[in-house]
């Protein structure tokens, strides 16, 4: 049947064109439709590549997360505390120690004995009963050299964050002057105010419901963790809900090196002693041992011939020597083969080949090879870079002097300002004022002594020059009256004029 014949039927006149035209019509939209299911499956295709591709990068990311950093040991001789002059500066010399491995991110300080028993016994050096569970070995019968010990506990002592020392460190003689070194100011020594997701903490006594124990993490409240474990254990708490307040604070037992990994955030040292140069080696705590140990002396090879990121390490051991370097600590070791100790070590490094003083001291070398071996070091595993931690972790507040709390207001610091006044009223001498200004709160207002007429001292003249204590005699630096422009002494002495206390009385400059 002809179109014009089957139109003229239906009534509808359809010319061949036109029934080609919607035909081609037809065939263009299933064409466009194919097209476009093709574009959507490419399209569906290439999201499903994506998609695992991103997972991967995810997991591969996790699984690098999931690894801890590489770390840094330093192996330090405990005799070197036996040089100090005193008491006050033996701690003074770990203080030093334990500033310089918080400085340089070190992961675990070994004290070591490179005197030796049998040497100590020719000499009569002093040994004292070790305590610790891996003490002892073969022919050392628990004993450990007291200087190994004291050094061992006051870098132990300074790693403890504050509000946990007094459950671990009772009183001992070895720590009689720690309290005066300088602080860490490590980020792990949180203050009951500083909001950070982990916190070091001591197991209490305090009754928990079952498989559960409370933790005392320097927060006004104990933390509830997930898992019921001895009273005096210390422990590292991840927290629910770090960010609030919370009365009922709860957490996570975790492992110490997890805040590290996690977060990028220097987490303290480990403390371990070695009764010998080679127990440096081989009680290692990393499962493999070091996989790169170097040796520091003044003998050993000039530091600038070492490119720049050569060494390559997962566990990184840097050993110092003492007073006489680590060839007598080697001479004093029987059980070593070697009497080299260049053979000891993967590399035997001078830090310093310009030293300007004959010796460097260990507690200066310490510092000179961290600083100097910084960019010579190339970590398998590098630390994350936690951007938001910056802020979230306090500055130091421990230098510097007093830092007000941000939370306190001015009216607030004034009151305590009057409190603190009230029970130690102060005498403020100031060159300006004739009179001593006694701060003395009266009905809750600081009063001040009505000024005297001042009388302005030429700090040229010669009235002046006397109250100086002879300031260049004998080449040795005195004391000048303008020193006592910050002195603050107590109300008892206030009786005694600015000039009077600086000829008469010297005892406040012992
Ligand atoms: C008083 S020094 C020992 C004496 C000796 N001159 C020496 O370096 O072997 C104490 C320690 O400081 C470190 N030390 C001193 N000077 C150094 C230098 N120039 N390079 C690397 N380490 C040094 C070494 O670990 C050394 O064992």
């Amino acid at each position: 049947m002809s179109p014009v014949a089957g139109a003229k039927d239906e009534g509808v006149q359809k010319s061949w064109k036109k029934i080609n035209e919607e035909r081609k019509a037809l065939k263009k939209q299933r064409k466009q439709e194919k097209l476009l299911k093709q574009l959507a499956k490419v399209q569906k295709e290439e999201e499903a590549s994506n998609n695992a591709k991103h997972s991967q990068k995810s997991e591969q990311n996790e699984k690098k997360k999931a690894a801890n950093p590489s770390t840094v040991s330093i192996a330090v001789p405990g005799s070197i505390l036996e040089n100090a002059q005193s008491a006050e500066l033996r701690s003074y010399v770990a203080g030093q120690i334990a500033r310089a491995a918080c400085i340089f991110r070190v992961s675990e300080v070994i004290v070591f004995d490179d005197i030796g028993l049998a040497t100590a016994r020719e000499t009569k050096r002093n040994f004292e009963a070790d305590d610790s569970d891996d003490a002892g070995g073969e022919g050392t019968s628990r004993t450990v050299r007291s200087s190994c010990l004291q050094l061992a506990r006051i870098l132990q002592y300074l790693e403890c964050p504050q509000y946990l020392r007094k459950f671990f460190f009772p009183l001992h003689k070895d720590l009689k002057y720690s309290g005066l070194l300088n602080p860490l100011d490590a980020p792990h020594h949180l203050r009951q105010q500083n909001i950070f997701r982990y916190r070091e903490g001591i197991v209490t006594e305090k009754l928990a419901k079952e498989g559960h124990c409370y933790v005392n993490v320097g927060l006004l409240n104990d933390v509830l963790v997930n898992k019921a474990l001895t009273a005096g254990l210390r422990v590292t708490v991840k927290l629910d809900q770090p960010q609030e307040n919370v009365r009922k604070q709860r957490g996570t037992i975790v492992s110490p090196d997890e805040p590290r990994r996690e977060t990028g955030v220097y987490w303290g040292y480990t403390v371990r002693i070695a009764h010998s140069i080679s127990e440096i080696f081989t009680k290692s705590p990393y499962p493999g041992g070091y996989d790169l140990t170097v040796g520091t002396s003044d003998r050993g090879s000039s530091i600038h011939e070492v490119p720049s990121k050569f060494f390559n390490y997962n566990h990184l051991l840097l050993v110092f020597g003492g007073l006489q370097g680590l060839e007598a600590a080697v001479a004093n070791e029987d059980k070593l083969q070697v009497d080299d100790p260049k053979l000891l070590f993967d590399h035997y490094i001078n830090v310093l080949p310009k030293q300007g003083s004959r010796t460097i001291r260990t507690e200066e070398a310490i510092l000179i090879a961290m600083a100097s071996l910084q960019e010579k070091f190339n970590p398998q595993v590098e630390d994350i870079e936690g951007e938001l931690i910056k802020e979230s972790l306090p500055r130091s507040e421990d230098t510097g002097g007093i830092i007000p709390k941000p939370s306190q207001t001015k009216m607030e610091r004034k009151r305590k300002r009057q409190e603190e006044n009230e029970k130690h009223p102060l005498v403020v001498k100031d060159e300006s004022i004739t009179q001593d200004v006694v701060l003395q709160p009266e009905n809750g207002v600081e009063m001040k002594k009505p000024k005297e007429k001042k009388v302005k001292n030429n700090p040229f003249s010669s009235k002046k020059e006397a109250a100086v204590v002879d300031f260049t005699e004998n080449g040795v630096l005195g004391t000048s009256a303008a020193d006592d422009d910050f002195e603050i002494v107590p109300v008892g002495k206030a009786d005694k004029t600015s000039t009077e206390a600086s000829v008469d009385d010297l005892s406040r400059f012992d």
